[in-house]
């Protein structure tokens, strides 16, 4: 399918939209990658932080999780509708309408990536490969449990899957930059 003239340098809506589980690099990679192409990086955390004030964590924990998937979903539609390089929050594609803004973005010619990691990376890199005890392992099961239940929705709306496991953030913006036409 040809890429409408908006997904190009100088459009009006992302030409990168980056997916995936906590700790695949989204914001690390998108900032870098955004640098290289001298365009615009917005990450739906950062637009929801601005909006609503604290960390993405305390807003979930003040606000509960139905509230917060809402303002998650309205951040992620503030990223995809501003131009360059867009991250969305990891339960962005929760939301069907989200998903759906998703999927017509990547069909009409965007790069939609999903970046995924191993558990045991993601882990490391968020900090929760600590020792401690088997009853206090919720984190990790809670954050593996998120990843496999969002997955296949990654999976049916990305135009790109890149494994970050075993890469560094340069070599997942290199990889990136391939898939941009
Ligand atoms: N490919 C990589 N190699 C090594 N470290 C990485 C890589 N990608 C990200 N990191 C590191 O992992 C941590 C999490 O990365 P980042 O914040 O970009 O993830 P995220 O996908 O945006 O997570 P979240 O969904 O929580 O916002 C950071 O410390 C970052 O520097
Ligand atoms: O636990 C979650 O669902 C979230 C984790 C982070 O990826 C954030 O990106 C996101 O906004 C919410
Ligand atoms: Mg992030």
């Amino acid at each position: 399918m040809s890429a409408s003239p908006d997904h190009h340098a100088g459009g009006s809506v992302p030409r990168v939209v980056l997916l995936g589980p906590p700790g695949s690099g989204k914001t690390v990679v998108g900032a870098l990658l955004a640098e290289a192409l001298a365009e615009p990086f917005h990450d739906s955390d950062a637009l929801l932080t601005e909006s609503h004030g604290g960390p993405t964590a305390d807003l979930l924990i003040e606000r509960g999780e139905e509230e917060f998937r809402r303002l998650e979903a309205e951040a992620a539609e503030e990223a995809l509708a501003l131009p360059g390089v867009a991250a969305l929050g990891s339960g962005a594609l929760d939301h069907e309408a989200t998903a759906e803004r998703v999927a017509a973005l990547g069909a009409a010619g965007a790069v939609v990536a999903h970046l995924d990691v191993s558990l045991s990376v993601a882990a490391a890199r968020l900090g929760l490969n600590v020792p401690q005890s088997p009853a206090l392992a919720g984190t990790r099961s809670q954050l593996a449990a998120m990843a496999t239940a969002r997955r296949p929705r990654y999976e049916a709306r990305a135009t790109v899957v890149i494994d970050t496991s075993e890469l560094s953030p340069e070599e997942v913006v290199a990889r990136l930059r391939a898939a941009i036409s």
